[in-house]
């Protein structure tokens, strides 16, 4: 295919590819909703499109999926533009509650945590960071009393959905699954920025290799889910192929599930209360519900349907019928980034968006192919032991751009406005080449907590986020931030004449320059979260009182009842979870199938 230089032409192209997208949408407008399934699935993201299309390879069973969000679009699926989605009606738009502990750089001291309310869910929301994390994360959720669940036994089903299109990936035991639904490569185009990053990495001593194979402490160019170019979404990798195919699989879309109907006496789950038009409609489960509506709303609708701790659900109202440790056990990965400015060109809007950048985007090159400016990634295991030195405690993430390159990021994060100005005003009107480092840690040891803030299910949780509750994950961040600045005195750094952004934040001015007791402060200020709210429903045995469902993803104590989504890690995985979400829901349908004899 050819396109004319003439942008206008390649605006029209762009436009047509949309509406190609859109047709590949199921329409909600054909299904007709029935008043009993086999099986509703709550949520249509990273789990619950995998799930739905997976139990309805069984034709005998009638699947409802219900999503509260919209359709998916091909704008969305443009990779740079991932942060602006931010701002839209997919995104659930949610904030941590005040702290004087973090977040302190943000407005009221309180940290926007988005959430894809969309088909896709927050896989179309995400930066499309493409990682297995560790084997020993795996084997650790094993050890906790929950079969089934080790690196052996989960590795089938990374490599079940992965269609990993990685030329020089690991060819060993952990090699990538080719042929899943979910596409996985490297970026067609990067900054020099990035190759300064993966050298300078090896030069300190660090091997370039492949970060989802045998061993993760590595540097690499990111693995993205993106294929041809585009956000390869839960959505877009198992619902799409499916349209028109599946006559017992109905979805919904803009549907607010408000309540799992629970009989109290035999406590079995038996069908949902879902908003739908502004009316409420009662659908029924012959064999399960399965809650796949993330980290926040599915502990969320746990409580609202009377489980959860008994003394919090009776402070607003709810009955309780199972009192389990709903909400609890909330984990997230953060990073407090900084800014190298450097000599070398960096993604700016102006050079992104541009009809010379839509053209080489549909010509399969150019900036816009950069999942939201990331584009590589460092594993350290800064504090290694003989039982933790495979197991990494510190990523680096490695960005084209920069917050004062790019307006959105400041209303994405919700910088505040005086702090914006002492930090990157000048550096924002001289928009100058810079790129950012993100040292995620990435086995935090705070746990945070998810509340109902009435029994409204209309009202927004309450997300107490409490990072920095235990000094460790404070330590491990400034460790993290030295190993960043530490990297610019390494020659592919030097050459691009690399330099930490010379600003110093004002309310940690008196810790001086560069001190642990500095980087500590800036940190509680610039708690950039990277999103992975997990653990709220936590897996575990019976005899655990923090678990709230067993190994086979059954809430405890309640019959017909799963939840297959982020909420059932009981320790976040040591790297970006979308793709180990994608193994849990492959894993609950199939453990779903054989207990209800369909093998
Ligand atoms: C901005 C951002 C960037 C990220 N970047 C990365 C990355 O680069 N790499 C990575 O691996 N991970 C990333 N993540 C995290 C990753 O995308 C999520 O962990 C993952 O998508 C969560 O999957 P899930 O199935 O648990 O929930 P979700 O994908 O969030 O799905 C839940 C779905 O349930 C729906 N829902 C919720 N409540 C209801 C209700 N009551 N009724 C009906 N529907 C409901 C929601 O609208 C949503 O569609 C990112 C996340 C965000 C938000």
């Amino acid at each position: 295919q050819s396109y004319t230089d003439n942008g206008i032409f390649d605006i029209m192209e762009m436009l047509a590819r949309g509406q190609r997208q859109m047709n590949l949408e199921s329409v909600d407008d054909r299904v007709s909703l029935l008043s009993e399934y086999d099986f509703i699935v709550v949520g249509a993201g990273t789990a619950g499109c995998a799930l739905a299309a997976r139990l309805s390879e069984n034709p005998k069973w009638k699947v409802l999926l219900l999503e509260a969000g919209g359709p998916e679009s091909y704008a969305m699926d443009v990779p740079i533009i991932a942060h602006f989605l931010q701002l839209g009606e997919m995104n659930w738009k949610y904030r941590t509650q005040p702290s004087n502990n973090y977040c302190l750089a943000m407005k009221d001291n309180r940290c926007n945590w988005p959430r894809g309310k969309v088909m896709g869910g927050s896989s179309v929301l995400n930066y499309m960071m493409y990682t297995r994390a560790n084997r020993k994360d795996y084997d650790q959720w094993s050890r906790l009393g929950n079969p089934g669940w080790s690196y052996d036994e989960v590795l089938p089903y990374f490599r079940k959905y992965e269609g990993s299109l990685i030329p020089d990936a690991d060819t060993g035991y952990a090699r990538p699954g080719r042929r899943g639904p979910v596409k996985i490569s490297y970026s067609s185009y990067r900054t020099p920025s990035a190759d300064a990053f993966v050298e300078a990495s090896q030069q300190s001593g660090l091997p370039r290799g492949d970060y989802n194979g045998e061993s993760q402490l590595s540097v690499s160019y990111l693995q993205t889910t993106i294929g041809n170019g585009t956000r390869w979404s839960s959505n877009r990798a198992y619902l799409y192929p499916l349209k028109g195919k599946r006559s017992n699989l109905h979805v919904k879309k803009n549907a607010l599930v408000t309540k799992v109907l629970i009989d109290p006496q035999t406590k079995t789950a038996y069908g949902i209360m879902v908003q739908i038009d502004g009316r409420m409609k009662k659908v029924l489960a012959r064999k399960e519900v399965i809650l796949s509506a993330g980290a926040i709303n599915t502990p969320q609708l746990l409580m609202l349907s009377g489980v959860g701790p008994a003394k919090h659900l009776r402070e607003v109202g709810i009955k309780p019928i199972a009192d389990l440790a709903v909400g609890f056990n909330l984990q997230d990965h953060l990073a407090p980034g900084i800014t190298i400015l450097c000599n070398s060109s960096s993604l700016k809007p102006s050079l992104m968006l541009t009809t010379e950048a839509v053209g080489s985007f549909l010509r399969g090159q150019g900036p816009m192919r950069i999942p939201g400016g990331v584009e590589a990634l460092s594993f350290y295991a800064l504090d290694g032991n003989e039982r933790t030195k495979d197991w990494p405690d510190v990523e680096l993430i490695s960005v084209g751009g920069a917050i004062h390159l790019n307006d959105v990021l400041k209303l994405t994060f919700g910088i505040r406005t005086d702090i914006y100005e002492q930090m990157f005003g000048e550096e924002s009107r001289q928009q100058s080449n810079a790129f950012m480092i993100l040292p995620m840690i990435l086995r935090p040891k705070s746990r945070g907590r998810i509340k109902l803030r009435s029994s409204n299910p209309q009202l927004h949780p309450l997300i107490y986020a409490n990072y920095f509750a235990d000094p460790y994950d404070l330590n491990i961040a400034v460790r993290g931030i030295q190993q960043a600045v530490s990297l610019l005195d390494q020659p592919a750094f030097q050459a691009i004449n690399a330099r930490l952004l010379d600003k110093q934040l004002p309310a940690c001015r008196q810790h001086g320059r560069q001190t642990s007791a500095y980087w500590a402060c800036y940190a509680r200020h610039f708690t950039f979260t990277i999103y992975h709210y997990s653990g709220t429903a936590k897996m575990g045995p019976q005899s655990d009182p923090s678990a709230v469902v067993d190994a086979r993803l059954r809430v405890h104590g309640i019959r017909n009842l799963r939840v297959v989504d982020a909420s059932i890690m009981p320790y976040l995985v040591a790297g970006h979870p979308n793709g180990p979400i994608f193994m849990i829901a492959e894993k609950a349908a199939d453990m779903i199938k054989q207990d209800h004899n369909y093998v």
